[in-house]
């Protein structure tokens, strides 16, 4: 997928929230937004995502299926949770009994199954933040687009994002996913998406940023599981001398 020279204000004489945007995305890969509050991240994946048009420029290849989490999922429709997964899962065309399947796993998944039942109007706002992750994954997403996936969310649901981004790109789809908390630190082979300025920059991975060592004094006990501690935080234990 392509971005091409993306330029987007909201209306005529309205100052640009973007401008100059090109960027690449390709089967597999994981883009990580960043950028501060106001700096046009919900705008830049809305307009990937095909939500919202670019005022200028294109988005090339955008995969047919795509998967949307907005930041704050609408949730006043008429319907129950269940009722209106099946619908999405019937537009997105899934057979009856392919629909009910999708929607009792993804459910179970994302711990949503005991509110099913509720009107969608009154879901809590994690419940239905569940509904909108559940609705963009009924169908495999060929580009998923999550921003801030994490609001809202308990801390069991918040767990699961990071495989079911792995699940996505493991099966050939994009992920985008904008991340103000630092949730996604620890996800391998990302790209980061800085939006800066109205301007963004793509730094790829193994172009992170340069490599320091930090020598630490630890009781010789605590040796084995602090250095196992290190290296499940991501980082790499150079030597350990006793
Ligand atoms: N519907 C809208 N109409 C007019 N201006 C908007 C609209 N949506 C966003 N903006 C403006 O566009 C700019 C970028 O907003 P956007 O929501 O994309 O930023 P963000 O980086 O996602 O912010 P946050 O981290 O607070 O969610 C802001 O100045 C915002 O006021």
């Amino acid at each position: 997928m392509h971005l091409r020279d993306l330029w987007v204000h909201y209306g005529r004489g309205a100052p640009w929230v973007l401008r100059e945007v090109h960027a690449e995305l390709q089967p597999g890969e994981v883009g990580i937004v960043a950028g501060r509050n106001g700096a046009g991240k919900s705008t830049l994946l809305s307009v990937i995502a095909g939500i919202r048009p670019a005022t200028r420029g294109t988005v090339d290849d955008r995969p047919t299926v795509v998967g949307w989490v907005p930041e704050r999922f609408a949730a006043a429709q008429p319907f129950t949770a269940r009722r209106y997964l099946l619908q999405m899962a019937a537009i997105r065309g899934l057979t009856a009994v392919a629909a009910r399947a999708a929607v009792d796993r993804w459910a179970q998944r994302l711990y949503l199954t005991p509110f099913l039942g509720t009107k969608m109007s009154q879901l809590s706002k994690g419940s239905a933040q569940k509904v909108g992750l559940a609705q963009a994954l009924l169908v495999p997403p060929g580009l998923l687009v999550l921003d801030e996936p994490w609001e809202g969310l308990d801390a069991q649901t918040r767990e699961e994002i990071p495989a079911l981004i792995a699940e996505v790109t493991a099966a050939g789809g994009m992920v985008l996913v904008s991340d103000h908390r630092g949730e996604t630190v620890k996800m391998p082979h990302t790209t980061q998406w800085l939006v800066h300025d109205g301007r963004l920059t793509v730094t790829a991975a193994g172009e992170a940023e340069r490599r320091c060592v930090i020598e630490i004094s630890v009781a010789q006990s605590q040796a084995e599981s602090t250095a196992a501690r290190l290296r499940a935080d991501g980082h790499d234990v150079l030597a350990v001398r006793l």
